[in-house]
């Protein structure tokens, strides 16, 4: 079928974790590759940093080059694949390559989330495909299902579990009890925490993945600037218990949702941060380093996406996914969906977003200091859904889990219990996510 037609060429810009998986699959998926797109699939060539540096997989040697630019400019490559990683050069060789004529795979979540305007713009301009699956949620579908699969559809909220290594570390914490440091040595041990573990568990690596969840969900034009951001390192032992207690999990979420601003307007609320979600919600059974998406349109209603987050098979899976469908646009001179940015939403400041707290209160055990506590709620007009109050001999701990409030008004009600003399201390505040008001 494919016989005596012109093989695409594809250069791979990177032979790390993914890279070299890419290439692997390439060369042993051959045949059915080309029976799917119609042609023969063949490399052009793999830029590296090195020749000489060790690697997973065996790549021919003239297959090699140190000059990723050089690569990317040469006139018989049809698709270039960009796992380096990183802003530059990855954003330089990309655009390099659009302008060439080529169209490009990326799982480049960090670029796309700071600056991915530039790059859709330029593919809009070259007539070329830029395709992502990989950057968010590795292999699992979810990029396609938003762009394509749900286009007829008005997507209103998406809660994902996006990073493998935060969830790996708060899955210990739950399931051994243990502190954040201690599951975090743990998650660096297996491997899953990298020795600079900042990108992970800070949220910065989960944020650009709600950037990009939140543009393709809303249409607009979302970047990691826009995202509220706050991770686990701060998330204790005590905090994990008293979710528990509650029949509720702690994990780190990305939430992307149309909420109406005061304005009246449907605005995108996007944010990644820790949250209490009951233990009977699709998202707390996902367990160690997976991932998983759970998104909420009006006609579909309550869809969930799950699998593996990262690593190198599953990622490149994800890669080679959009190479064929952007090898088989490029063979019959057509090409797929571009950006969708034209509801332009606004993004809602996260002081204004309405959210739920769960906060738990050592306080002096006597008459008056139930009143006194609600009385704070009420004075910054945030309304308590529950109370519960643990008695421990002249102490108490009351928890207190409030009604939708903004969250400058939850914040500011925290700070006004922490400065009461009948407050010992604010030993817990968490977001609650997942439940009905
Ligand atoms: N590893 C995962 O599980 C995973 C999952 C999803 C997405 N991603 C994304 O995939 C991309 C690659 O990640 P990775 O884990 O394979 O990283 P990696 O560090 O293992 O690989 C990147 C490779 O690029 C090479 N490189 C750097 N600069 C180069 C240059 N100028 N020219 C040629 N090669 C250069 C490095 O030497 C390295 O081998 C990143 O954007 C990452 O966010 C990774
Ligand atoms: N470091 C990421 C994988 C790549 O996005 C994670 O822990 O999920
Ligand atoms: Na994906």
């Amino acid at each position: 079928m494919t016989e005596g037609e012109k093989p695409l060429k594809v250069a791979v810009l990177g032979c790390g974790v993914v890279g070299s998986q890419v290439v692997r699959l390439i060369h042993e998926q051959a045949d059915d590759l080309a029976a799917r797109v119609g042609a023969p699939v063949e490399l052009a060539g793999v830029a590296v940093r090195r020749l000489d540096a060790p690697r997973d997989i065996d790549v021919p040697a003239d297959l090699l080059t140190t000059d990723a630019a050089g690569l990317v400019a040469r006139d018989d490559v049809d698709v270039v694949v960009e796992v380096i990683g990183g802003i530059e050069p990855a954003r330089s060789l990309i655009l390099s390559a659009l302008e060439n004529g080529a169209s490009v795979v990326t799982a480049n979540k960090a670029l796309l989330a700071e600056d991915g305007p530039t790059l859709y713009e330029a593919a809009e301009k070259a007539g070329r495909d830029l395709y992502y699956e990989a950057a968010v949620a590795g292999a699992i579908p979810i990029v396609r299902p938003l762009r394509e699969s749900l286009a007829g559809d008005k997507v209103t909220r998406v809660l994902g579990i996006v990073n493998g290594t935060t969830n790996f570390i708060l899955d210990k914490m739950d399931a051994q009890g243990s502190g954040f440091e201690d599951a975090l040595e743990e998650a660096q041990a297996l491997g899953y925490a990298e020795a600079d573990p900042t990108a992970d568990v800070e949220g910065f690596d989960a944020a650009a993945k709600a950037a990009i969840l939140a543009s393709l969900a809303f249409h607009s034009r979302v970047t990691a600037a826009d995202v509220h951001r706050e991770g686990i390192s701060d998330v204790t032992a005590a905090d994990v218990r008293s979710a528990a207690d509650r029949g509720t999990v702690v994990k780190l979420l990305a939430i992307a949702e149309l909420r109406e601003s005061e304005s009246g307007e449907e605005a995108v609320s996007v944010r990644v941060h820790p949250a209490m979600i009951p233990r009977s919600h699709p998202l707390a059974s996902v367990r160690e380093a997976f991932n998983a998406v759970f998104v909420e349109s009006e006609a579909a209603g309550q869809l969930m996406f799950y699998g593996p987050g990262a690593g190198g098979a599953p990622t490149a899976s994800a890669v080679l996914g959009d190479l064929v469908t952007v090898a088989r646009n490029h063979r019959q001179g057509t090409r797929g969906v571009g950006e969708s940015a034209y509801a332009d939403r606004a993004v809602l400041p996260m002081g204004e977003t309405p959210t739920r707290y769960h906060v738990a209160i050592d306080v002096d055990d006597r008459a008056g200091v139930l009143a006194a506590v609600a009385n704070a709620f009420a004075k910054h007009d945030v309304s308590i859904q529950t109370v519960r109050q643990e008695g421990r001999g002249d102490d108490a701990q009351l928890v207190v889990v409030s009604h939708e409030a903004t969250d400058a008004r939850l914040a500011a009600t925290v700070e006004e219990l922490r400065g009461m003399d009948i407050v010992r201390d604010v030993t817990s505040v968490m977001r609650v996510e997942g439940t009905d008001e």
